[in-house]
């Protein structure tokens, strides 16, 4: 009997992943590091008994269309769906694996040293070295703002708002807002208080957001929401560049609307270099490296194998928790 086949979208994947898939699969692996195209993806995917993707890769009803009845299921080597049509995925039985748990820790920390490069003028206070700026140690040069005594406003309290939470009570803020459709009992940890959407952007100093990026969230950070934030509002978005309405995030922080920003996801990725956001003194601009520590790289790539060995084994015990989860 053939091996069943498995559509791999990157020839980067950790080689742990890998060697769990290797020896069972014939495995059909992208070779190019960018993307692969969508006309690419149509005609590789067709046949696959399963695919391992990335966030990059959008998986539809039409990319379905062209992979065929035998394949059973997509593995995203992310927490993030938002790629991936789930409602098309199910009502084809098709079954989505994803990452989640083990990325909220590095993603935690990101978060966390987006935040302080921001507020503590960390890359602008390392450049100045090197254009000759630094004349002298100097009392009121790159002073930035500090986290003690500040009121943080987490929105999304999923897994990691919930830990970024966790890690900023220990800066001594003086509280910690949290909007969520349910309140979280768990929030207790860090005595969060859950509030409304205006009420948390009118209160906080620090506005980060966590939230998955959904048809409800899309554009939820518009010209309104930053009106409504503190002129020194800090706002830090770790989640989808399509939770924020971009021109508008341009427009609060030319227009001193809201004090600066720092964003781990933008929209499109990568941004181009000569991109309006990469311009702006007051706005620090990662290129979405999240999740980016090679244990936690190399875990989700294990992940990932496991899903796609637990649906074609048809081993529901092999499943992580968190994948039966979207698949019920
Ligand atoms: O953004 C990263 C992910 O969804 O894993």
């Amino acid at each position: 009997m053939s091996k069943p086949k498995i559509l791999i979208t990157r020839p980067d994947i950790p080689v742990a992943g890998l060697n769990l898939l290797r020896k069972r699969y014939h495995l059909i692996i992208w070779d190019k590091p960018e993307p692969i195209p969508h006309a690419e993806l149509l005609a590789k995917i067709h046949g696959v008994d399963a695919v391992f993707c990335v966030l990059t890769d959008k998986i539809d009803n039409e990319v379905l269309d062209h992979a065929g009845p035998q394949l059973k299921v997509v593995a995203s080597m992310s927490v993030g769906l938002d790629h991936i049509d789930i409602s098309s995925l199910q009502s084809r039985n098709i079954k989505i694996g994803y990452t989640p748990n083990v990325l909220t820790e590095s993603t935690a920390e990101l978060i966390i040293a987006l935040l302080l490069a921001v507020s503590r003028h960390v890359l602008h206070a390392n450049l100045a070295i090197y254009k000759g700026e630094w004349t002298s140690w100097s009392p009121l040069w790159m002073c930035g703002t500090g986290l003690t005594g500040k009121v943080v406003g987490i929105v999304g309290l999923g897994r990691i708002g919930f830990r970024v939470a966790e890690i900023l009570k220990s800066f001594n803020v003086a509280k910690i807002l949290y909007f969520n459709r349910t309140a979280k009992e768990e929030a207790s940890k860090f005595d969060g208080e859950k509030v409304d959407f205006p009420m948390l952007l009118q209160n906080s100093d620090f506005v980060i957001v966590t939230v998955a990026l959904t048809p409800q969230t899309r554009y939820m950070f518009n010209s309104w929401a930053f009106n409504q934030m503190k002129k020194t509002a800090i706002f830090v978005n770790g989640s989808r560049g399509d939770v924020v309405d971009q021109q508008a995030l341009i427009d609060a922080l030319k227009n001193n609307t809201i004090a600066a920003a720092g964003v781990d996801v933008t929209t499109p990725e990568p941004l181009p270099t000569n991109h309006e956001l990469l311009l702006l003194d007051n706005c620090v601009v990662l290129p979405h490296i999240g999740s980016a520590t090679i244990e936690t790289r190399s875990e989700m790539a294990c992940i990932t194998a496991k899903n796609i060995i637990a649906v074609l084994e048809e081993n529901p015990e092999g499943m992580p928790a968190e994948y039966a989860k979207v698949n019920s």
